[in-house]
């Protein structure tokens, strides 16, 4: 069934027990938590912190202060609008990017003072590079070095499709831990699969250029680098733009230092994947591999609205990958939409082919088939949209 914006609602978190209240009620107090347990912070952060909690905990949405260095951008995104609301009638996706926007304000990111510039997300993200997990990740590329080169790409596109589970803010929540226990690995069926009309878009030798979204640090990011090394080395790509975050935000996501810290990783991982990194590391000094950031990727808005600087980009792109789940909800509209509406009508806007790369973790869902959705739903109920047990990959050539 296809729908328009006016008959999908806005997700909120009104509703006492749905995933967006579950994010905004318990996630986020965990993760004030877990960021001043990781650091020293002085007495002027606590209190930011704790003024923070109780506004999330009781109260309305508090604007930044009068002085803030982006009060105007917020202003134009619709900080008036929203102020004095609770967090849980405003949009979802608003009130999670403003939450991060104000937690880093109150750990003194946005400076000036020492503590500008320090991610207080980047220890969970370092520990990430060094479980046994990413390890064994690691040591993948050299059991895949013996196939053929097609085979290899299939096998790398599906590490950075399931690499999106690895996401610190999904793994918050008590009742995800055993995600990796569900019907989701690397392998497991895809509730859908244009993959092949991706392949398409790249013939090996093709002159393209892909631009890649990218979404979580650490593993996730790993893989995504394995699949832009695998590109450029089988000139399925001449050319892959990586855009990351411009500040820290939704825990994990990749920012410019993140993407370093997993360039020497993969270089020190010797083996294939160290090979890949020495790849990657001079691709970037030629300029193949190019790593671009702007302020509307921490933006509480739909890619429907991209800049005009953006739209222009990505329509020169051979193809645009949107990885992970808050990318998706923000190339598809955060709405509760029916399952089975198209992916092309709702990607129509975006100026030039669009790939989705996700796992799913929150209630929105597109472009299904109509007995997929059934069956999805027959035998998990509402938690296939959020469990992060399944995944996706949908083009709009
Ligand atoms: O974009 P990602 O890393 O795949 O997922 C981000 C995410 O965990 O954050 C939101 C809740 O905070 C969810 O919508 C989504 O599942």
């Amino acid at each position: 069934m296809s729908q328009t914006a006016a008959d999908a609602p806005v997700i909120t978190g009104d509703r006492p027990g749905s995933f967006p209240r579950s994010v905004l009620a318990e996630r986020h107090p965990a993760l004030i938590g877990q960021v001043r347990a990781a650091f020293p912070y002085g007495p002027a952060q606590h209190r930011a912190l704790d003024a923070l909690l109780r506004e999330c905990a009781e109260g309305v949405i508090e604007p930044p202060g009068p002085a803030a260095h982006d009060l105007d951008r917020w202003r134009e995104w619709g900080l008036d609008e929203h102020t004095g609301r609770s967090w849980y009638e405003v949009p979802f996706l608003w009130a999670e990017s403003f939450f991060y926007r104000r937690l880093l304000e109150a750990v003194g990111y946005f400076g000036p003072g020492p503590w500008q510039g320090v991610d207080p997300f980047r220890p969970f993200k370092l520990a990430e590079l060094r479980t046994d997990e990413t390890a064994a990740e690691l040591a993948a590329p050299d059991r895949l070095a013996p196939l053929p080169a097609e085979e290899r790409g299939r096998a790398l596109l599906h590490g950075s499709l399931w690499g999106n589970r690895a996401d610190l803010g999904f793994r918050l929540d008590a009742g995800n831990g055993g995600a990796a226990d569900g019907p989701g690995h690397p392998g497991a069926p895809l509730v859908a699969d244009d993959s092949a009309a991706l392949w398409s878009l790249l013939p090996a030798g093709g002159p393209g250029t892909v631009h890649l979204i990218a979404d979580n640090a650490g593993r996730e990011l790993l893989a995504d680098l394995l699949l832009i090394d695998h590109l450029l080395r089988h000139r399925h790509a001449g050319h892959v733009v990586l855009y990351v975050k411009p500040y820290p935000y939704y825990v994990s996501d990749a920012t410019t230092a993140d993407v370093v810290d997993a360039l020497r990783r993969l270089r020190e991982a010797g083996g294939a994947a160290g090979a890949a990194g020495e790849r990657l590391w001079e691709a970037m000094g030629h300029g193949l591999l190019d790593v671009r950031t702007h302020p509307f990727f921490c933006a509480p808005l739909p890619y429907a609205d991209l800049p005009g600087d953006l739209r222009e980009e990505f329509g020169r792109a051979t193809v645009t990958v949107v990885k992970g789940d808050l990318n998706y909800r923000r190339l598809v509209g955060d709405r509760h939409w029916s399952a089975t509406t198209p992916f092309t009508g709702r990607t129509a806007y975006f100026p030039g082919p669009v790939a989705a790369l996700r796992t799913l973790k929150s209630d929105v869902a597109v472009g299904l088939g109509a007995r997929t959705e059934a069956a999805l739903t027959a035998e998990h109920g509402h938690r296939w949209r959020t469990g992060g047990t399944h995944a996706l990959i949908q083009v709009r050539s």
